[in-house]
């Protein structure tokens, strides 16, 4: 559904994007990490034409490119990027802005008093946005991405500012939307909550993809546990921790469990166990953890 191959992204003399490539299809959300000021909007921006990469081409259904204008117009009809809270119009409803997004991707409003509904909008939908908090402008943002429903949208700290009610409404808005098999990428500080719903989350640094975890049975299963680095240490020093084990930023020790036998498991949970670590768990590196293994400094 959508190719990017080797786009770079050079701003003067800083490289933002180099030479990245990644494939996605329908009926994925793609979550997109990376701390403040790595890439991920200019990813987007570069998605969605707002910004022309140094190299590298975009290709949406095998064919479309943003070479010609006819091209550039299909795209555009299937292709939405969340609103910035910044471009909403104060003086207009919130209705008026879901009408105008509807109009201009889906041709038909008849949808709009179920996105309404099930954003839970009624109570002020119809109120000038100037009296909106940040977290009803938020959801604004979404249901406006909701009325265009088009097959590929980009969401951009779709989260920001919403309490945690509100976070799960559009987290199962969300899981709704991948099952209508749309492509959705959301770039997203809001890490365990991806967890939630994204089929895989890229890992962004140094310009390109560093890693991508599949949220999916295939995702390698760990005994973790929380220990300062002294416990650690002693760990070490006791036991020969396999090689292919983890200490992730200070805090967690993560021991790798696939190719290991039941009686072997259960020997290192005892183990730990005994050595009262504050918190065992067994179960796939969730996002923050993978985050804090690429990008939180020992
Ligand atoms: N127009 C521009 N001119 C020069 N540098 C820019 C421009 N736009 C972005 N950058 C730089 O590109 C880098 C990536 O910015 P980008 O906004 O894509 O990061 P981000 O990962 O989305 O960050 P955040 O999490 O803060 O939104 C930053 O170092 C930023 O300063």
């Amino acid at each position: 559904m959508l190719k990017l191959k080797d786009i770079s992204v050079i701003y003067k003399d800083k490289t933002v994007l180099n030479k990245l490539s990644l494939t996605a299809e329908k009926g994925e959300i793609i979550g997109l990490v990376a701390p403040n000021g790595t890439g991920k909007t200019t990813l987007f921006n570069v998605i969605a034409n707002f910004l022309k990469p140094n190299s590298g081409s975009v290709t949406f259904l095998d064919q479309l490119e943003y070479k010609t204008e006819k091209d550039e117009l299909s795209i555009r009809k299937i292709l939405v990027s969340f609103p910035d809270q910044g471009d909403l119009f104060d003086e207009l409803t919130g209705v008026d802005h879901l009408n105008l997004y509807a109009s201009m991707w889906k041709g038909t409003t008849r949808h709009i008093p179920e996105v309404i509904e099930q954003l839970r909008m009624t109570g002020y939908v119809k109120k000038k946005v100037r009296t909106y908090s940040l977290g009803m402008r938020q959801r604004l943002c979404f249901a406006m991405m909701m009325a265009a429903d088009t097959p590929i949208m980009l969401m951009d700290e779709v989260m920001n500012g919403l309490d945690i009610s509100n976070v799960a409404l559009i987290s199962q808005q969300l899981m709704k939307m991948k099952q209508e098999e749309k492509l959705i990428f959301v770039a997203s500080h809001l890490l365990e909550n991806l967890d939630l719903y994204a089929d895989r989350v890229l890992y962004l640094k140094a310009g390109g993809i560093i890693h991508q975890q599949s949220l999916d049975e295939s995702t390698a299963l760990y005994i973790k546990i929380d220990i300062d680095r002294e416990q650690y240490e002693r760990l070490s020093q006791e036991y020969k921790l396999p090689d292919d084990h983890l200490f992730i930023a200070n805090h967690l020790c993560c021991i790798p469990i696939d190719q290991m036998d039941e009686d072997e498991q259960s020997k290192w949970i005892e183990r730990f166990l005994a050595s009262k670590v504050k918190e065992l768990t067994v179960g796939p590196l969730g996002t923050m953890e993978l985050y804090e293994k690429f990008y939180v400094e020992m």
